[in-house]
């Protein structure tokens, strides 16, 4: 079985591997987006938030120079012996797609070696709706992570250890260079204006849910099913490695807050000789006593299907079978939270704004 819960991340040996276990809230594919930056002469400031592995290919020269899958600047020249120069520093604004609490940071200048910046800072703002950069120029910011030296084609994690809830980041390189990703890890706290009184999806990532465990994550993590919107493809989905056993691979979530679910839906889209040949789904209080809510029921490749569930049971977590094995792109859970789910979600907010 792979533990998925939260790792101690009070650890002073922190590395990108260990943050990873917990989303991107920054993430271009969970709605982030780069608002801003002081300049992408050479490479576009939105490369920061691609949700690949940077790549890089030695001969793609083009017009402007190399092309790097990251943000790069101009290089910036002192003022020196009287010749006029371009003092300053280079910076770029991050929009979270998840507000929520940072844990860590990860400033990766992969592929960056002979034109990485020597430092770095990050800070981070709350402001909620949709402000635009000059509103969010004036806001109030706190350093997360201060004035740190960077290395060449490096994956830099930074703990972050601020109990408060952000939407935005700001990303300062001193003076100038490249940096391939800004990875802003950490757990989300969702508005509750946007939960309480709704039919909302349950497990979805943006409402606050997690994957806690799982028998197999062998081509790919499970909580990508939790993503908003449609996988593009196999790959961001959840998928196993075929069984050869008697077992079956299975999944568990802890939901958004507790609630009551109406409709689950299991969408086998892009797996079309792999999708489960059957899937069953039980949910718990405690993740410890489990009750089925849906009998162990047949699946077709390449299919979204939706259930409609007659249980008014209430539940915290919820446990997805597949059988015998295979992959899911998406599970939604649609319902509503209890009243003590939503009192839940808002104490939390509150303490954290
Ligand atoms: N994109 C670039 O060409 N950058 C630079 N040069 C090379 N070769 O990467 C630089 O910083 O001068």
């Amino acid at each position: 079985m792979t533990d998925l819960s939260p790792t101690d991340l009070s650890a002073t040996q922190l590395s990108a591997t260990d943050l990873s276990a917990l989303p991107d809230l920054a993430l271009r594919t969970l709605g982030g987006s780069v608002l801003a930056a002081s300049d992408e002469s050479f490479a576009a400031k939105e490369n920061l938030i691609n949700p690949w592995t940077p790549r890089f290919s030695p001969e793609t020269f083009g017009v402007k120079g190399q092309e790097y899958d990251g943000w790069e600047t101009a290089r910036r020249r002192p003022c020196r012996d009287g010749v006029p120069g371009d003092p300053g520093h280079d910076w770029a604004l991050v929009r979270l797609g998840l507000p929520g609490v940072i844990r860590g940071v990860v400033v990766d200048t992969a592929w960056f070696k002979g034109n990485y910046p020597p430092h770095a800072s990050v800070e981070a703002c709350a402001l909620d709706g949709h402000p635009s950069p000059s509103e969010l120029a004036d806001a109030d910011w706190t350093e997360i992570v201060p004035r740190s030296p960077l290395t060449g084609d490096t994956a830099h994690a930074f703990p972050v250890d601020v109990e408060r809830r952000f939407t935005h980041v700001r990303l300062r390189m001193l003076p100038d260079g490249g940096i391939a990703r800004l990875r802003v890890h950490g757990e989300v706290v969702p508005d509750p204006s946007f939960l309480t009184g709704l039919t909302v999806d349950l497990a979805a990532l943006e409402n606050g849910a997690r994957v806690t465990g799982c028998s197999d994550m062998f081509y790919s993590s499970p909580e990508n099913m939790l993503f908003p919107g449609l996988a593009r493809n196999q790959s961001e989905g959840w998928e196993t490695a075929r069984r050869r056993d008697d077992g079956n691979d299975w999944v568990v979530l802890r939901m958004a807050a507790p609630g009551r679910i109406a409709v689950a839906e299991f969408d086998t889209t892009h797996l079309k000789f792999n999708a489960p040949a059957a899937v069953s789904l039980s949910v718990s209080a405690d993740a410890e006593t489990w009750r089925e809510i849906l009998p162990r029921t047949r699946l077709q490749p390449d299919t979204r299907h939706r259930f409609r569930l007659d249980s008014d049971v209430e539940a915290g977590y919820v446990r997805a079978d597949v059988h015998p094995d295979g992959g899911l792109a998406r599970l939604r859970l649609w319902g509503t939270l209890t009243p003590s789910g939503e009192r839940a979600v808002r104490e939390r907010y509150e303490a954290l704004t």
